[in-house]
């Protein structure tokens, strides 16, 4: 994988027109100028964030803001998956109207992938939408949530059963927010970007194992590479296909098992850590089907490990992890759109996987 970046920044494109700016720093001295090519200075702020993310940098936040626009406020809530609900959206929605926010005012999205999902449903849906921007902090948010529009909730832990696809009006990356990022978030985070690299880039996926250590050591120039590669990978799958009626569904690999697993084990599994379990049954599957050999299935296992991401769960059982299958967006008149790999760095839909094989290889990833 030959990169050479010479920027710090890519543009989205949506619907074949651009659509925003990903911008990628060091800290936040770019975000003042970013923002005023927004032209906010008549509009009022609503900085999103949560406990554990707000104290590290909203008033750093709040104060590029306070001199660009109308008025700033803050909603913070408790960290946590368990919080990425429609309560917690709807005391937002009370803050907004409280502080007579109207269609020209806009949210700014401060933390990881539970801020910024939540955050863009609240847009997408107060006043029939407002603006708002992404400032992901966590690895996790910066390679894979705060870009490509998929916003919302989870709904009586069925993961992002309410939501849009929303777009932002520009993503911020302060890449050194992920010193303050505890190690197990981001190992968490390798999920995600192993994900892009099978499912689009061998040559990425051999570069992140060549790389590990220096991707654990957080290496500042390799993490830039990673989360930008990370990026381009997705920018271009959801430019492609803007409402997953296609092949964006490929950037659900693992997440058929992956997000069920979450879902039976309460949320104690981190979501990446869901999608690494998830990729083995995936990659289980496509070894099964011929499509990739045994030593492909053990590297991709060895890699996930590498970045210390499970490749097993337990204390649950295989027809329950199908059963809850069943509610997958990707379901299409009762037939999973399951994502294979056909080799690693080319995934595609497969919709001939059935339940005795989805059983099959739920029985690999769970320890008796
Ligand atoms: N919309 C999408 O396309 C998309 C893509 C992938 C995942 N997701 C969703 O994103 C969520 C997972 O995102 P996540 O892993 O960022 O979870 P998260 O938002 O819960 O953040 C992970 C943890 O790290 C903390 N944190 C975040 N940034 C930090 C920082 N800079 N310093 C210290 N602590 C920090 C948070 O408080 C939290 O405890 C899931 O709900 C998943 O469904 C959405
Ligand atoms: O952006 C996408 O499309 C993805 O599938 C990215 C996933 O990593 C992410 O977890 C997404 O939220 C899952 O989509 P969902 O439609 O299954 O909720
Ligand atoms: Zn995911």
């Amino acid at each position: 994988m030959e990169v050479s970046i010479n920027t710090n920044a890519m543009k989205v494109n949506y619907e074949q027109k651009p659509c925003y700016d990903i911008v990628f720093s060091k800290d936040f001295n770019l975000l003042n100028d970013e923002i005023q090519q927004l032209n906010i200075s008549n509009k009022r702020i609503c900085i999103v964030t949560e406990s554990n993310v707000g104290p590290l940098y909203a008033n750093e936040v709040k104060d590029i803001f306070m001199s660009n626009s109308k008025e700033v406020i803050i909603f913070e809530f408790t960290a946590g998956e368990a919080h990425k609900n429609l309560d917690t959206i709807s005391e937002l929605y009370t803050v907004l109207i409280e502080n007579k926010f109207d269609r020209n005012d806009m949210l700014v999205a401060l933390g990881g992938g539970v801020v910024g999902d939540m955050t863009g449903y609240a847009a997408a849906t107060y006043l029939r939408g407002i603006d708002f921007i992404q400032i992901p902090t966590s690895l996790l948010a910066q390679v894979d949530s705060s870009i490509g529009g998929k916003t919302g909730v989870d709904y009586k832990a069925y993961k992002n059963m309410i939501g849009a696809f929303y777009q932002p009006k520009l993503v911020y990356m302060n890449l050194s927010t992920l010193n303050s990022l505890p190690n197990r978030e981001y190992y968490s985070g390798m999920g995600e970007i192993v994900k892009h690299g099978l499912i689009k880039d061998s040559d990425y996926f051999y570069w992140l194992k060549e790389n590990y250590q220096k991707i654990l050591d957080r290496d500042y120039d390799t993490l830039f590479t990673m989360i930008y590669n990370s990026c381009n990978v997705k920018r271009k799958v959801v430019e492609e296909d803007p409402k997953e009626k296609g092949d964006r569904a490929l950037l659900n690999f693992g997440h058929t098992i992956g997000h069920a697993v979450e879902k039976l084990k309460n949320f104690t599994l981190l979501h990446g850590e869901c999608v690494s379990i998830g990729i083995v049954s995936a990659a289980y599957i496509s070894l099964v089907k011929n499509y990739i050999n045994n030593t492909e299935f053990n590297d991709i296992c060895d890699t996930l490990k590498l970045f210390k991401l499970p490749v097993t769960t337990s204390d649950i059982n295989a027809n329950d992890v199908v059963e809850a299958t069943l509610n997958d967006k990707k379901m299409d008149s009762g037939v999973i759109k399951f994502i294979v790999l056909k080799e690693i760095g080319n995934a595609s839909i497969d919709r001939t996987i059935d339940h005795d094989l989805l059983i099959y290889s739920c029985e690999k990833i769970i320890k008796k």
